[in-house]
């Protein structure tokens, strides 16, 4: 079942010369649920440009964006949050946690803006996902008091905390060691599939994008599918 599915999706942005850019040029992709994919490409190819817009963060000049086959273009900014929030969890290469906030109250955060019962659990849901991490003994660590692949998993946790359906991670592995950044990975497939979400990894490891089972390029804006293995 398409969980996503880009139609002809471009992205134009005029620069202040005017000359307009063309980002992304028809990329038709779909994402079906529990899929794997990978994306790579060169620096400055379109890779964040798509993953925004595969999370709802950005919109597409061109074609057109369907989440559960309805179009979103038609979205209103807030069913748009709602929808992301809801259904999308980020991960990043710097892993973005805010600074001076516990372990624990960094994977509470997205449950606060849960209308449901999650917000009243919101510690004991947090406390559990971190459990399952692997940092049920780190509840009450800051950020700083943690290494690069500890961050990464508080980082996991608070990004699926709330049972999305799709995962956005970006460069996941940049900031860790191999060792590390394949655990991190593990962890990662582990959880999306006991939840059945989707994955969509951007990397720049070839190692990485091998164990994704549908693999991408993108070409100065263009989506190519990518079959080689360079194990
Ligand atoms: N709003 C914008 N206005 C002008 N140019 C932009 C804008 N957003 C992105 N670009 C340009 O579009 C190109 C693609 O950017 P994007 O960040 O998607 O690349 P990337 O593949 O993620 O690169 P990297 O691997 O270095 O992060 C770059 O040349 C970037 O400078």
């Amino acid at each position: 079942m398409a969980l996503l599915e880009l139609r002809g999706v471009g992205r134009t942005v005029s620069r202040v010369d005017d000359r307009p850019l063309v980002i992304l040029n028809g990329v038709d992709l779909v994402v079906d649920v529990g899929d794997r994919l990978s994306i790579v490409g060169r620096s400055g190819s379109g890779k964040s440009t798509l993953l925004n817009l595969l999370g709802l963060l950005d919109s597409p000049t061109e074609g057109e964006i369907f989440f559960d086959d309805a179009p979103t273009r038609q979205f209103s900014a807030r069913q748009r949050d709602v929808t992301r929030g809801r259904d999308v969890g980020f991960i990043f290469q710097q892993f973005n946690l805010l600074q001076g906030r516990t372990a624990l109250e960094n994977v509470m955060t997205p449950l606060l803006y849960d209308t449901g019962s999650a917000f009243w659990r919101r510690r004991s849901i947090a406390t559990a996902m971190l459990e399952r991490v692997g940092l049920g003994h780190r509840l009450a660590s800051t950020p700083d008091r943690l290494s690069g692949g500890e961050q990464q998993r508080v980082a996991i946790a608070r990004a699926l905390v709330r049972g999305p359906r799709l995962i956005l991670a970006d460069e996941p592995t940049g900031a860790l060691d191999i060792e590390t950044g394949e655990s991190v990975m593990a962890l990662l497939d582990e959880i999306a599939t006991a939840s059945s979400a989707a994955l969509v990894t951007i990397t720049h490891d070839p190692a990485i994008a091998a164990l994704a089972t549908r693999r991408f390029r993108l070409e100065r804006g263009v989506l190519v599918p990518w079959a080689e293995v360079l194990l």
